[in-house]
């Protein structure tokens, strides 16, 4: 079982230690905690407060260094002694981790003073945090106004936000995320905005620098929630140490930290606390309560409506009746690679089918296309194309299927308006609530098995993980389960309750297409 170890000062009221151990609890990861300040306070300010000495937090730091940590959250600090003591447990413990050849994930809540308004730093603190903490935090998550203590740039619009993160970064951090930029997008306070700005790839399971707004409901009336920002920051380390990178740990916890506060109860002291709703173990949250992703400030506000994927009516009447039913079933979802597979699957009786043509100049293919998308309407199929958006638009295919890197450059107005159905690929959470602040026709899930057709950085997902997918996403959208899927795969991904299975080798390599085809056909034929 993974164990990650907690650093903080105490609060009795809702926030600090105690809850970052009830997070951690909560999602069953074991926590060692270090005290390094005890707080009175509750929501109406800061009774008193004492940092432990630095013998005090150092004795408890070394009653637990046998054993290496690979992920440490980091809350109240308090004084530069505090700082000290961390600072050098972090170096010992790194230096155990060294045989496994890497360095503990350090997450630091830099907790300057509390939401009430008192001062829970000094002043030599705050600069030995800066000089001495923050090269060796991985990933920095302070709010609006922390980051304008930090770094001395007072925030007043977005622009000023990016600055601030960008002077952090100038100082040494490697990620920040602000937290409730309520400053981007201000005309919808429904909204709260967070800022991540990732520079030394260590975020993304592909090592690439990146940055991104996550956008989540504010909830009404839960304007006095105590403890959001420690149980960010913990939920974050969590899901870490359960082996998730540092973009999808961020997704996660803020998912899970809108649950809790829209599930918070209501305090004797009229207070709310958090209160995670108990749905699921994997996905503790429901869609409402997941983030939108965007790459762009800009976007915060754009709403798109692609068109609905339609009920494929008999293909004797040739009737589409657009059915709005958002967990519509695409069924069996050959992906093929030429014209001539078309012509060989689409008399057998597929509905949903993929031309998926790679690296071609677009004059090379603009004629299959074309002559694809009249076959397809012949006979009353869904036909996706595979990347060349332009081409699907400009002769009015039923829709287009494109992957996150896709996203950077298809103008998703022009498609929408087209009338084409998009269908998106996603891999993790963070390319989940990418694909949610597009809200297309379709979301595809994968890679489900491990596949030979295409090489990825993802581990497949499992069947398990298809079925909280479509917990969490099957009401709102058709799903496609891809990736290594043959007819048994195909049998027990039925079982979850998906709506439609997409698959290449299982079709196009094998000795008997035909067979395969309507064996699988037949399988899904209930569904
Ligand atoms: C139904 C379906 N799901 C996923 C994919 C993969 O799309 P993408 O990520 O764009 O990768 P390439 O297909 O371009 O390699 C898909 N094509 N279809
Ligand atoms: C094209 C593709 N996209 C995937 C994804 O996970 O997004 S998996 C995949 C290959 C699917 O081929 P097969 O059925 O032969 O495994």
């Amino acid at each position: 079982m993974s164990k990650i170890l907690l650093i903080g000062g105490t609060d009795p009221s809702g926030a600090g230690l105690q809850t970052d151990w009830q997070v951690a609890h909560y999602l069953g990861v074991n926590a060692s905690s270090v005290v390094s300040a005890v707080t009175s306070q509750n929501s109406e300010g800061v009774f008193d407060q004492g940092v432990l000495a630095y013998s005090q937090i150092k004795s408890q730091l070394d009653s637990i260094k046998s054993e290496p940590f690979t992920v440490i959250k980091i809350g109240m600090l308090g004084n530069a002694d505090a700082v000290k003591a961390v600072v050098e447990f972090i170096a010992s413990n790194n230096q155990l981790l060294k045989s496994k050849h890497r360095k503990a994930f350090v997450i630091a809540d830099p907790v300057l003073a509390s939401s009430s308004g008192g001062a829970l730093m000094d002043e030599a603190g705050k600069q030995a945090f800066l000089s001495d903490l923050l090269p060796l935090i991985t990933l920095i998550t302070p709010n609006s106004d922390e980051l304008e203590s930090l770094t001395g740039i007072s925030i007043s619009n977005e622009q000023d936000l990016a600055t601030a993160a960008q002077q952090l970064i100038t100082l040494g951090a490697k990620n920040v995320l602000v937290k409730g930029g309520h400053l981007y997008n201000a005309n919808d306070t429904n909204q709260s905005n967070d800022l991540f700005v990732s520079v030394d790839g260590s975020a993304n399971i592909k090592g690439e620098e990146e940055s991104f707004y996550l956008s989540g409901e504010r909830w009404k009336n839960r304007s006095n929630v105590r403890g959001t920002g420690c149980s960010l920051a913990t939920a974050i380390a969590c899901q870490l140490s359960l082996g998730f990178p540092l973009n999808d740990s961020i997704v996660y916890a803020k998912a899970l930290i809108s649950n809790g506060i829209r599930n918070a109860s209501l305090t004797e002291n009229n207070q709310y606390k958090l209160q995670f709703s108990h749905y699921d173990t994997h996905h503790p949250f429901e869609l409402m309560d997941m983030p939108k992703l965007v790459k762009h400030a800009e976007m915060l506000s754009k709403n798109f409506n692609f068109a609905c994927c339609d009920a494929v009516s008999d293909s004797n009447s040739g009737n589409i009746i657009c059915n709005k039913e958002p967990n519509n079933k695409l069924g069996i979802y050959p992906v093929v690679d030429s014209l001539e597979w078309l012509q060989k699957l689409i008399p057998l009786g597929i509905k949903t089918i993929q031309l998926r043509i790679k690296d071609q100049h677009p004059d090379d293919v603009e004629e299959d296309i074309i002559a694809a998308i009249k076959l397809a309407k012949k006979y009353n199929v869904r036909l996706f194309i595979n990347d060349y958006w332009q081409l699907a638009v400009k002769h009015q295919a039923y829709g287009i299927h494109l992957g996150q890197e896709d996203l950077d450059d298809a103008d998703m107005a022009s498609i929408a308006q087209s009338g084409c159905r998009l269908g998106v690929s996603t891999h993790s959470y963070t390319e989940v609530a990418r694909t949610l602040a597009i809200n297309p026709s379709y979301i595809a899930l994968g890679p489900i098995y491990e596949t030979t057709s295409k090489i990825m950085p993802w581990i497949p997902q499992g069947v398990t993980a298809v079925e909280k997918w479509v917990n969490l996403l099957g009401k709102q959208f058709p799903l496609v389960a891809i990736g290594g899927i043959n007819y048994q795969r195909a049998a027990a991904l039925k079982q979850t309750g998906i709506g439609s299975v997409a698959m290449i080798s299982a079709i196009i390599k094998t000795e008997n297409y035909e067979l395969a085809t309507e064996e699988l056909l037949e399988l899904w034929e209930d569904v």
